[in-house]
């Protein structure tokens, strides 16, 4: 085994759904839901990413201004009735055709996202948490899932990424054969 072939095995490539859950987690990491961030992206069948997002608040509708508790009695002053959850905005952010795309997506969706996941034609879903098992719109969620034919299964990797922006730009690619 020559030089490059050793160092190369020990570079830890990403595959396609590491790739594409990763994405979707730092897409999370826009959120400023103190409890829970979501991302989300919509992956075409050749493997294009055509659309991404995160929960927060609607466009003119400030993150520092309405609220993100979820604790209050009134729930005009929580969260829940104003946030966009981050399927809506992955898919309010894709321009054409869903038809058989795949949803990466940090959180199983709720009913609602369900509803617009089907509508839009999307076909497969790929989850990492499913902490919200036991609510019912989770429950709600998956019903309708399967009646309408849309996969979905848990992404499980034990791969840790890592990412240093001051490391990467100091990086030499000499190992990979770039010069
Ligand atoms: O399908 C979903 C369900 C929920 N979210 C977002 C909405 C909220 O910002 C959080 C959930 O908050 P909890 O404090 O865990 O109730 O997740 C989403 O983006 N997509
Ligand atoms: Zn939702």
């Amino acid at each position: 085994m020559d030089e490059l072939t050793q160092r190369l095995g020990s570079v830890s490539l990403l595959d396609s759904h590491e790739h594409f859950m990763a994405l979707s987690l730092l897409a999370a990491q826009r959120s400023k839901d103190p409890c829970t961030q979501v991302g989300a992206c919509v992956v075409d069948r050749r493997g294009n990413v055509i659309g991404s997002g995160y929960n927060g608040m609607p466009r003119g509708c400030h993150d520092d201004v309405f609220p993100w508790g979820k604790a209050s009695q009134d729930p005009l002053e929580n969260k829940h009735l104003y946030v966009c959850h981050a399927e809506l905005n992955a898919i309010a952010n894709t321009t054409g055709t869903m038809s058989d795309c795949v949803i990466y997506v940090t959180l199983f969706p709720c009913n609602e996202c369900a509803k617009l996941i089907i509508q839009h034609g999307i076909t497969e879903v790929v989850y990492l948490s499913d902490k919200h098992a036991h609510k019912k719109s989770t429950v709600a969620a998956k019903v309708m899932f399967d009646s309408a034919g849309v996969k979905y299964w848990r992404f499980k990797s034990k791969k840790k990424i890592v990412i240093e922006f001051e490391d990467i730009k100091e990086r030499k690619l000499s190992h990979r054969g770039f010069d």
